[in-house]
């Protein structure tokens, strides 16, 4: 579904990404690891096309993306959920979740289907549905953050560090979530700090370090063997 080979990226002309390659293929939830700097916020801008490329390829469900603006990126089926989780923060639970699926042409019947299959991945909101999004707690902010990329039903949805700033308790709860929409069918790209986690929900995965691609396998490998702490030490050549 997605095919990036030899991705040469970075800010302004300042370079961070070299000769990176990923897959991900339909169905499978894959994992980008690596140590805080390494470069996996920099690859997803990359991919979604919020920065420029400056070298190699990205496709797509078969088609270039590279060079192709972000909204339309979008429209193609890609979501990217970034760090941070972007809200509105002034509307309501029920609001944001109609503002996700701006845009996109459905009759109230369908909208309602949406946010309901939507809720039944992250049922803690469905109690804060006339709540303002600002008042949730960080971990429902972030379900609501992942849920808002699901009402617009994307073919790949791309996670930057779900986890962060969660009590493990409530980072248990988002995991399991994002296991559901792998359940469900749904082809994920995580990043995540979180390593072990991240390992224990992904099919693959691939280890980032100082801008380049270290180590990867699946995510048995990973968890089995050595080479994700080398590949954390950089002690991999
Ligand atoms: N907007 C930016 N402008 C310039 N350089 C940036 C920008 N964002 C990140 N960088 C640099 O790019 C490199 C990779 O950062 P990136 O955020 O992709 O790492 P990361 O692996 O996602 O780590 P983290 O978990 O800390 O976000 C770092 O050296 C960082 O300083």
């Amino acid at each position: 579904m997605l095919q990036v080979k030899d991705l040469d990226a970075g800010y302004g002309s300042v370079p961070v990404l070299r000769q990176v390659s990923v897959q991900v293929r339909r169905g499978e939830t894959v994992a980008l690891l690596g140590s805080n700097g390494a470069g996996k916020s920099t690859l997803l801008r990359a991919i979604s096309g919020m920065i420029p490329v400056f070298g190699g390829s990205v496709e797509f469900q078969g088609s270039p993306l590279r060079g192709v603006a972000p909204q339309k990126i979008a429209r193609r089926g890609l979501c990217h959920v970034p760090e941070g989780r972007r809200l509105f923060a002034k509307q309501t639970v029920q609001d944001n979740l109609l503002l996700g699926m701006y845009g996109i042409r459905l009759t109230r019947a369908e909208e309602q289907e949406r946010i309901d299959g939507a809720l039944a991945i992250f049922p803690a909101l469905t109690t804060r549905l006339a709540d303002y999004a600002g008042f949730l707690s960080g971990g429902q902010q972030q379900m609501l953050a992942v849920a808002l990329a699901l009402v617009r039903q994307p073919d790949l949805i791309m996670l930057d560090e779900p986890s962060l700033g969660l009590a493990p308790v409530i980072i248990d709860e988002v995991f399991e979530a994002l296991s559901e929409v792998s359940r469900r069918g749904g082809t994920v790209l995580l990043v995540e700090q979180l390593a072990t986690r991240a390992l224990r929900l992904a099919d693959r995965a691939y280890v980032l370090a100082h801008g380049r691609i270290t180590a990867e396998g699946s995510a048995e490998e990973l968890l089995a063997g050595e080479t994700l702490a080398a590949a954390y030490l950089g002690d991999t050549h």
